[in-house]
């Protein structure tokens, strides 16, 4: 393959055929607009989009439309998403259309991708054949460095692997990044002489395009062992800066916070599938992609294909750690390990904080809860010696 094939779902009005209306995005995307051109010179016509197929899907249609591989400048994600995630959302004879997948051809995939993925991040942490237990420290705003610190504390005393800021947190005056990254370190320093264990802190370095680089290494000069961005309020090219900047040696996590707008509506918009192949060239190490019980929308089967596009074999890039998240609890854990697998970072925030016992007895709540489908025995039944879980089922049940 030479060119970009995109896939869209579309809905055209009652004005416009099916074919019409997927040659109305071919031309927009490309050389084309409302009319036909007078002036155009011939040369230009290598650039054409053309129309692959068009099949009926549901309601709607799906068509394959390949956009010639010179259209692009290599490298350049933001221009990428200009041309197969562009104009087109807007036509007025489309009343709904969706990318729903893309396909680059090796020509225009070649970035760095991963600096460490699942392998790189499981080495740090030194575990194996078993899913990663993260947290995100809550309340999500408004704790003090110090208390943000004592969390984290708690978090790692009570097993779990990986720490996050909330996707909301950056460098209020509350609870300032430097500041807060020192504390958190520190006491994760503590845990670690007292448990053996170390524990990834991702410190959420999100900011304007010009500042991100910088805000990334104060943190690191503060001992910060993991970096987080929201990388589609802050782009790709921004999580692309990160990933490429030679004095960053540690892992990314991303958080994908405005997705829902995009990803949600399952005729429009842009589905996760797009999302997770641009974050794997971009260079991100872990990625949210959903769950299949927790708090936000979820279609398992989609799910299941989005986590494929970030651990299958693609053009050499390392495989992204997937991240379900989101309301998850550990009566939740078997239904997200039994569909999803176990090469995951399962992450509870309130499902660790609001046990009834506290952050340190809800991590250990989690960690007994893998450890239970990973010994084959139901949850409830691995709760009667292990109190922390009973503790978790009691208050939020298994379902
Ligand atoms: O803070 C949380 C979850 O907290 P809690 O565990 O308390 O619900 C994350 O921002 C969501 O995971 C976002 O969803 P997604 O990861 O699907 O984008
Ligand atoms: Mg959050």
């Amino acid at each position: 393959m030479e060119d970009v094939i995109a896939h869209y779902y579309f809905r055209p009005d009652e004005r416009t055929t099916p074919e019409e209306a997927a040659q109305a995005i071919a031309e927009e995307e490309t050389t084309g607009t409302w009319t036909a051109l007078t002036t155009r010179q011939d040369y230009v016509r290598r650039l054409d989009g053309i129309v692959e197929s068009v099949e009926k899907s549901g309601r709607g249609y799906l068509t394959l439309i390949r956009y010639p591989a010179e259209i692009f400048e290599p490298g350049n994600i933001p221009q990428y998403l200009s041309v197969v995630a562009g104009n087109l959302f807007g036509l007025g004879r489309l009343e709904a259309v969706r990318l729903t997948d893309v396909e680059f051809p090796e020509s225009l995939a070649r970035f760095n991708g991963p600096n460490f993925g699942t392998e790189g991040v499981r080495h740090l942490l030194g575990t194996r054949n078993r899913p990663h237990v993260g947290t995100i420290i809550k309340p999500k705003v408004g704790l003090t460095p110090a208390d943000t610190a004592h969390v984290a504390y708690e978090a790692a005393s009570g097993g779990v692997d990986f720490i996050k800021d909330d996707e909301t947190l950056t460098n209020q005056s509350f609870c300032p990044m430097n500041e807060r990254v020192e504390a958190v370190m520190a006491r994760l320093d503590e845990a670690k002489d007292e448990t053996g264990r170390q524990v990834l802190y991702a410190v959420n370095v999100s900011d304007r395009a010009d500042r991100i680089v910088e805000r990334a290494e104060e943190a690191l000069e503060r001992g910060a062992n993991t970096l987080m961005v929201d990388v589609l309020t802050c782009g790709y090219a921004a999580l692309q800066a990160l990933a490429e900047e030679p004095g960053i040696s540690v892992p990314i996590h991303v958080h994908r916070t405005m997705h829902a707008a995009m990803t949600r509506n399952p005729e429009h918009g842009i589905a996760m599938r797009p999302i997770a192949r641009l974050v794997r060239m971009a260079g991100g190490d872990q990625l949210h992609t959903g769950t299949v019980s927790g708090k936000m929308g979820h279609n398992a089967e989609e799910l299941l294909l989005d986590n494929r596009a970030l651990t299958d074999p693609w053009y050499g890039f390392r495989p992204v750690f997937p991240v379900a998240s989101g309301g998850l609890h550990p009566g939740k854990v078997h239904a997200e390990l039994a569909t999803l697998g176990t090469e995951i970072v399962l992450q509870a925030g309130g499902g660790i904080h609001g046990h009834p016992d506290g952050t340190a007895a809800g991590a250990r709540a989690m960690r007994q809860a893998v450890d239970a489908f990973l010994e084959g025995i139901s949850a409830s039944e691995y709760a009667k010696d292990h109190v922390e879980l009973y503790r978790a089922l009691e208050l939020w049940g298994t379902s």
